[in-house]
């Protein structure tokens, strides 16, 4: 049985213009020991859908329709009290984008971690439950009476992380955990979600803009683009043979430090309101090959490792 099947999520700001819509129409699933990376410029709707998985989004945001059908039962149409009690932070935790910089200045990280524990009725032993999220983290068990200020940035994002670990949960939703931090720290955060992916059986959940950030992690990658999965597939199929023009063109805008291509490959164009988002392929006016089929709303083809939302792979057969 997969771990996760998300099918037809729908996920909406409710505005005075109109329905923004943030995630529209995703389709994924993993299996227990996958690691998925979610990929996408700025503003595709990211953010939101990790939202949605965790049931978190604020108003005016929503999820409309879909499901998220968790080990086998769809925790979408859970009532919110159930979820909370049995699926969030139990199940399903996720560190969202910022988490660190929203530390409480004037509590120890111990008595934060302390709060958490407390706010869900822990029974266990909470030092030692606190020592061993630290240490599952590698942070040193001093860290527990330090303040917020006396850490680092790499540090801030493993108390974070520890946080979300406290309640052991299966599936980790982790949303741009290395933006604002050095490229040597942003590699031992990486290393750290490895870790809890491959030695601590956590199924992993990346959401980032950074395509080469994902490939040292994920197992699987789902390319986003204006609030659609438009290509999804095993890291390995994906790098070596990209097929939806976006995602060629996202890797093509890789910087290459081996190659002699020392031309910078841009993506021309920018994405579509997701107010009013254009019938027909989200990508079509970006795109170098668009046709007159791709006025047509693509369904998802079938990929050797996943599927491609495109009208070029017409001949492949489509996702049931
Ligand atoms: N509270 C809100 N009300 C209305 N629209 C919103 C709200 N929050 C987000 N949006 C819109 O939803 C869309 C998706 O935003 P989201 O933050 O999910 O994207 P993202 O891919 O995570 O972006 P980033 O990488 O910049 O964080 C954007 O168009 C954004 O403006």
């Amino acid at each position: 049985m997969p771990k996760l099947v998300v099918s037809g999520l729908k996920a909406y700001y409710a505005t005075e213009r109109g329905p923004v819509r943030a995630v529209d129409d995703v389709n994924f699933s993993l299996s227990d020991n996958e690691s998925l990376g979610i990929v996408g410029e700025s503003a595709c709707g990211k953010s939101t859908l990790g939202a949605a998985l965790m049931r978190s989004m604020q108003p005016p945001g929503k999820i409309v329709s879909g499901s998220i059908v968790l080990d086998g039962t769809d925790v979408s149409e859970m009532p919110a009290s159930e979820f909370n009690s049995k699926i969030r932070w139990k199940k399903i935790a996720m560190v969202f984008q910022g988490a660190m910089n929203a530390l409480d200045p004037v509590y120890t990280i111990e008595s934060q971690l302390h709060e958490v524990l407390r706010e869900h009725r822990f029974e266990g032993n909470m030092e030692e439950k606190i020592a061993e999220s630290l240490r599952q983290v590698g942070l040193d068990l001093s860290v527990a009476k330090r303040y917020p200020h006396e850490l680092s940035g790499g540090m801030k994002q493993r108390v974070v992380i520890a946080m979300a670990l406290l309640l052991k949960p299966d599936l980790l939703i982790a949303d741009e955990p290395t933006t604002a931090l050095d490229v040597l720290v942003q590699a031992q955060i990486i290393n750290l979600l490895k870790k809890l992916h491959r030695e601590n059986g956590i199924t992993v959940i990346l959401i980032t803009h950074d395509l080469a950030l994902v490939s040292q992690i994920a197992d699987k990658i789902g390319i986003m683009y204006a609030g659609q999965l438009v290509e999804v597939g095993s890291t390995s199929d994906i790098y070596k043979n990209p097929r939806h023009p976006y995602t060629q063109a996202l890797i093509a805008a890789m910087p290459r430090l081996k190659s002699n291509d020392k031309k910078i490959h841009f993506v021309n164009g920018s994405p579509p309101s997701l107010l009013n988002p254009p019938h027909g392929c989200r990508f079509y006016d970006r795109c170098p090959h668009a046709m007159d089929a791709c006025k047509k709303d693509p369904p998802e083809f079938k990929t050797d490792t996943g599927y491609v939302r495109c009208w070029l792979y017409e001949n492949n057969k489509r996702e049931s």
